[in-house]
């Protein structure tokens, strides 16, 4: 991590009249979830020179001074025509306040509560702002007339993208991005930054997918060619893959069977970031949320949420002595809604007194809701610890509901595959492949169970096997499990070298499973497998593969296990 780096500004031309100013922090921002991975991150801004000249977000107020300087060296600020906000955050002031200083006659542009939300932070209820709902267009000239697509969700109710036609660039704002701080601006080589990406998704979208749904089905018709995303590198070479995979992440939280209704409020910020942090927590457990911020949702949503929902977590700040109304309205709804055997938990930050939480749990305990975990109570903004605790509870939360769901289906017998895939563990296996003409086979004893659901398992594979070539992602195989007591023979014949292009399998036992790649017939398992993707392990490639299919062929024998004597080779 190279934390001794400066803040600074990285500029470049991205596109026709088009620059991206990415303020660079290379170390944590601040305390909130989403940036855990501690990466440092970039708030990228994006200036467009038409004939007239418009800036796209402009980054907090702990980049302001190196930004307008970074901004004065290129072009004089008092021409600035536009500043467009894809959110406005409250964060985002001192900037704004420094950009209206030497260029007065600023227009800015941005969605209905997010007019709201920048006349509230300048304290200004006079500020020229266009707003755009969607159907609008703004030309700036030469071609770049922007299209403007509002994107809310509950975290940021006033998101608007901007879409200009002349250089098909996207700017997506929240969507899209990373955090992570480095000299690429662009996303070469994407997919070492894909566990980055998905991180940033499971922290900032997961727990409001129904609305990345909806906001992919918006973007969907437009030609895009780059992502000019908010934070991290901009997304031009796997700009596919992560549209598609937005949508396989969103759909995954949205036909989860176990929900939790998240329901918040926050004025300032840091009941929302408690928020996240427990959203989290939850996810990470397997168990989806419904994220609604009740300053912004109608009851109808509300009751819908918390009827499907197995529990439900209620956060508020206290303002002058309570919760905020929409808080109470929601509370209500709860409380009229929610069975008692849905499980309960509350949080939120507070400043001196703390009313709003107490309130709350106090309603829900005399209604008789069981908790999931022991209130939060956080005294202004959050810190690690208290984020770590917050992402902790979430976890709890839902492994409280996972074991009850469990103990409501215990009464399921393990099937065929499951029972064939507990054969695995520490196991002496063949891998047998079959692509075209060609079928290998390997013994493997590097094989581990990975998951339940689906069944899948990992296998080391060195780099200079036979088998190697027909073990990449897409791929089908067989893992045969050997049987104690009859697997020497077998065992023997797969190390014996073979020479390039011999037959694998003459003087074995084996017969064409349904996915094509022989079976052994002698084995006490067999499983058909599909390679879902595999990550480089020094000389090894870590293969993670599904089991599509499997059986156990030897009912009362035992799994082979191969004692080494060393680490070092087999
Ligand atoms: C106008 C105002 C009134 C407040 N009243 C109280 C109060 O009565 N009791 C209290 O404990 N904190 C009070 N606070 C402190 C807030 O609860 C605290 O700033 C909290 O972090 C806000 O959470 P939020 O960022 O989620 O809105 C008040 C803050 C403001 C700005």
């Amino acid at each position: 991590m190279q934390t001794n780096k400066p803040r600074d500004v990285q500029v470049l031309p991205i596109g026709t009249d088009t620059t991206v100013m990415r303020s660079r922090s290379w170390t944590r921002l601040r305390f909130e979830i989403e940036y855990a991975l501690a990466k440092g991150t970039t708030a990228n801004s994006y200036l467009i020179q038409g004939d007239k000249i418009a800036l796209i977000d402009p980054p907090g107020e702990t980049f302001t001074e190196i930004y307008l300087q970074a901004l004065q060296q290129r072009f004089n600020i008092k021409d600035i025509d536009y500043v467009i906000l894809g959110h406005v955050n409250p964060n985002r002031a001192a900037t704004i306040k420094a950009l209206l200083e030497l260029a007065p006659q600023i227009t800015f542009v941005c969605s209905n509560p997010g007019a709201i939300n920048l006349r509230g932070a300048l304290e200004n209820q006079d500020l020229p702002i266009l707003v755009k709902r969607g159907e609008e267009t703004l030309d700036l000239g030469k071609g770049h007339n922007l299209q403007f697509i509002p994107t809310p969700n509950p975290r940021y109710p006033d998101q608007l993208c901007t879409y200009d036609p002349q250089t098909e660039i996207l700017y997506s704002d929240k969507l899209f991005g990373a955090h992570i701080c480095g000299d690429q601006v662009f996303d070469e080589g994407w997919e070492t930054i894909n566990e980055d990406r998905r991180y940033y998704f499971d922290c900032l979208m997961a727990p409001h997918a129904r609305q990345i749904e909806t906001t992919l089905d918006k973007l969907s018709d437009l030609p895009v060619r780059l992502y000019a995303t908010g934070h991290g590198p901009l997304v031009r070479y796997g700009l596919i893959e992560l549209t598609h995979a937005y949508r396989q992440w969103s759909q995954q939280q949205t036909s989860a069977d176990t929900t939790v209704a998240l329901i918040y409020a926050s004025a300032y910020g840091n009941t929302a970031t408690l928020a996240q942090a427990i959203a989290r927590g939850i996810t990470k457990a397997g168990v989806s949320v419904e994220s609604i911020n009740c300053e912004f949702a109608d009851p109808e949503e509300i009751r819908n949420a918390v009827e499907k929902a197995s529990g439900f977590v209620i956060g508020s700040p206290t303002l002058g002595g309570h919760a905020p109304t929409p808080v109470q309205t929601a509370l209500g709804i709860v409380l009229s809604t929610a069975t008692n055997n849905k499980l309960a938990g509350v949080f939120g930050s507070y400043g001196w007194s703390g009313e709003a939480v107490d309130l709350i749990e106090g309603k829900l305990k005399d209604a008789g809701y069981r908790f999931g975990f022991d209130t939060i109570r956080v005294k202004f903004k959050p810190n690690d610890t208290t984020l770590q605790l917050c992402e902790e509870a979430g976890t709890d939360f839902a492994q409280a509901l996972k074991k009850a769901k469990k103990v409501r289906s215990q009464t399921v017998p393990a099937s065929s595959v499951e029972q064939a895939v507990g054969r695995v563990v520490g196991s002496l296996c063949v891998l047998t492949a079959k692509q075209g003409g060609v079928s290998s086979g390997m013994l493997a004893s590097w094989v581990s169970q990975a998951s339940f659901n689906p069944p899948g398992l990992t296998i080391a594979v060195a780099k200079d096997r036979a088998v190697e070539p027909l073990t990449h992602s897409g791929n089908k195989f067989n893992l045969n499990i050997l049987k104690e007591g009859n697997h020497l023979g077998l065992m023997k014949h797969f190390l014996k070298p073979f020479e390039p292009g011999q037959d694998r399998f003459a003087g074995v036992a084996a017969e064409e499973a349904e996915n094509g790649s022989p079976l052994l017939t002698d084995a006490l398992a067999y499983l058909e497998c599909s390679v879902q993707t595999r990550m480089e392990a020094g000389d090894h490639w870590l293969v993670y593969a599904t089991v599509e299919n499997g059986k156990v062929l030897n009912q009362d024998g035992v799994t082979a296990v191969h004692h080494r004597k060393s680490g070092s080779h087999y």
